[in-house]
């Protein structure tokens, strides 16, 4: 068996002290590095510190020392910091599992340029419950295009900087799709003031941030006399690390390209 050589960004945020962990637990994988930005305190600090038993891997601001033993790098940081490493890892051919959300265009762009230079799997949320959803939801959409409103609901943490969660777009997304219809033309990011009528063809999005709710997303079908729920509560980020570790296994033997949850999970019909 040989073993996954795992670059973690992001060391010492929420999700990077998950990861952390979650490869010192894999018996395939090595911590092979671990990146912060320049000036964060934990950079020279060893990465499994927190956990009280040291990993043998500084902290490195300096892409070339944090990933010189690396073939993967775990990136949940935030869109400015991915693509700068996403330029060093296309360029030494390290495979990447993003899981940064916020991107703008450009910067799905840049992710999609790289990946052909490197394998990527980009998804903004790994867990094998919301990749589940995501199927379910383009049955729902099929079923339900006539006569039900779409409004997709998200609440996530105080501490969330971007709105609406990836995952609530990817959602939109799905459903989009599923109905023929272009996000970008039909999405409502809030209301407030005399906003007249629903417009049947739109799909509104509600954001709710608050204490240390990891991440709920629902899609809601309103119609006349009833209406339908789906659903998905996360009451742990171990499933997103675990999700991240799969996709490492995922690529090992993958080429160049750019892969999603669905490609991992085997969910693409
Ligand atoms: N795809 C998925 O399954 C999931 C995705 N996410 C996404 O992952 C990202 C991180 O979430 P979370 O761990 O909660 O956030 P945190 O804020 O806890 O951690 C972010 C980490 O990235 C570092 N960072 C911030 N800016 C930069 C930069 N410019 N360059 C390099 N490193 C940087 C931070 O350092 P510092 O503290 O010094 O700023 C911190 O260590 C978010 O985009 C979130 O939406 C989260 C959970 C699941
Ligand atoms: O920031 C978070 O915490 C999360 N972010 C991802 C997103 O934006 O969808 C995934 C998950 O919901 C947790």
């Amino acid at each position: 068996m040989t073993e996954l050589k795992i670059a973690i960004a992001g060391a010492s945020g929420r999700m990077g002290h998950i990861l952390i962990e979650a490869v010192g637990n894999a018996p395939d994988a090595v911590l092979a590095g671990a990146l912060d930005r320049a000036g964060s305190p934990s950079v020279g600090q060893d990465a499994a510190a927190f956990l009280g038993k040291p990993a043998g891997v500084a902290i490195e601001s300096s892409l070339a020392q944090g990933l010189a033993n690396a073939d993967y790098l775990i990136d949940f940081t935030r869109p400015e910091g991915t693509l700068q490493h996403l330029e060093y890892c296309a360029e030494h051919g390290i495979k990447m599992i993003i899981g940064t959300t916020g991107f703008d265009d450009a910067g799905k762009a840049a992710i999609a340029a790289a990946a052909e230079k490197t394998a990527i799997m980009f998804a903004p949320n790994m867990s094998v419950g919301v990749n589940v959803t995501m199927k379910l939801l383009e049955l729902a959409a099929k079923s339900l295009s006539e006569g039900y409103d779409i409004e997709i609901i998200e609440a996530h943490h105080r501490h969330k900087v971007d709105a609406p969660s990836g995952t609530a777009l990817q959602m939109g997304e799905v459903v989009a799709g599923a109905l023929g219809r272009d996000l970008k033309q039909c999405a409502v990011y809030g209301r407030e003031g005399v906003t007249g009528e629903r417009d049947p063809s739109t799909i509104g999005f509600a954001t709710i941030r608050g204490g240390d709710i990891v991440g709920d997303h629902t899609v809601l079908f309103a119609g006349i006399g009833e209406r339908i729920e789906i659903s998905h509560k996360s009451s742990s980020r171990v499933t997103y690390a675990h999700g991240a570790l799969r996709a490492a296994r995922f690529l090992a033997d993958k080429p160049t390209g750019l892969y999603d949850m669905q490609d991992v999970l085997s969910l693409k019909s």
